[in-house]
């Protein structure tokens, strides 16, 4: 039996998984079993692994998920960065709320990122997002305001950058980390997303912690693959929290119903129409959805 370590998958390429253990990062096999059981290590997973003699190592065992994102693969993330541009393409707030919420529901703690603001006044954005207790940055890689707020955020954990195509996301991280590399605007788009979507997850080293390298990751994939329950939405919504309970109905849906603490909470202006408008439509898309559609969001 070789010596048994516990370690940080980083990548899963060609049937192998680089485990970092401490500064040994080891290039290993997985046991058969994990296919028989249909599970398999990704990027993200805390794993042991066994070293044989030769130096070859074997996953034994994946530790248990605190979360996992099907599309980019992703396991154990801490932080999902939104990333909007202010303009060029217009936001989506009911885009930025379902990312936002998934993120919440999963464990997953949210920050927002708004780029292009050299193209764009943000006092909207700001008068909606800047008060929901989440962390929001405004920043514009055109000549750099913000950037170096953001960096600290990467310290220690695991992180992914989401957003739809064209918002900034490759521009901003090849700032953060240049080591990436990425391929922007033109480039990225005559290389085509294909390229993205065949190329493995990878998690690299920065600042105490690791990024996610995705460049593809759009909020189509968490549209398509992250479902929620009409009981938990709310959850999805922080600022919520203080309302919840409060309602004349303890089943109210906080859509319409009289007597809703959540509801006059934003006639008294302190949730915002954008938010709530978001949550029902989401609530309405969501209420109908069974049980059964729901079991692919689990941490498998
Ligand atoms: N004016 C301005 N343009 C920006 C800024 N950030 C990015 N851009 C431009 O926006 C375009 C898209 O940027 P990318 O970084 O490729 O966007 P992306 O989100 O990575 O796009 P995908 O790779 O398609 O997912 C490029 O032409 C960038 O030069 C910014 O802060 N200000
Ligand atoms: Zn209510």
């Amino acid at each position: 039996m070789g010596e048994m370590k516990e370690g940080l998958v980083i990548k899963g390429i060609g049937g192998f998984y680089y485990v970092q253990c401490g500064d040994v990062l080891h290039a290993c096999r997985a046991r058969g079993k994990f296919r028989k059981d249909k599970i398999s290590p990704y990027a993200g997973d805390r794993v042991r692994i066994e070293v044989d003699a030769n130096d070859e190592g074997y996953v034994q065992e994946i530790l248990p998920r605190k979360n996992f994102l099907v599309r980019p693969p992703l396991a154990n993330l801490d932080k999902l960065f939104v990333v909007s541009s202010v303009c060029d393409p217009q936001p989506s707030t009911l885009i930025i709320d379902k990312t936002i919420a998934a993120a919440e529901l999963k464990g997953i703690e949210p920050v927002l990122v708004f780029t292009k603001t050299d193209l764009s006044d943000t006092t909207e954005l700001k008068d909606i997002y800047g008060s929901i207790g989440i962390r929001c940055y405004f920043v514009s890689a055109a000549d750099g305001v913000g950037v170096d707020d953001l960096r600290p955020e990467l310290t220690g954990c695991i992180s992914a950058f989401t957003g739809n195509s064209g918002v900034g996301k490759s521009t901003l991280l090849n700032l953060l980390v240049p080591e990436l590399e990425l391929a922007t605007g033109e480039t990225s788009k005559k290389l085509g997303r294909g390229r993205h979507t065949t190329r493995h997850v990878e998690l690299y080293p920065v600042e105490g912690g690791y990024v996610a390298d995705t460049p593809g990751f759009s909020t189509m994939d968490i549209e398509r693959y992250e479902l929620f329950r009409k009981e938990e939405l709310p959850e999805g919504f922080r600022e919520f929290a203080p309302y919840l309970g409060e309602c004349k109905f303890t089943s109210c849906s906080h859509t319409c119903e009289k007597g809703c603490a959540v509801l006059k909470a934003v006639e008294e202006g302190k949730i915002s129409r954008s938010r709530i408008d978001s949550y029902i439509a989401m609530y309405n898309e969501v209420k109908d959805i069974k049980e059964w559609q729901l079991s692919k969001t689990k941490n498998v």
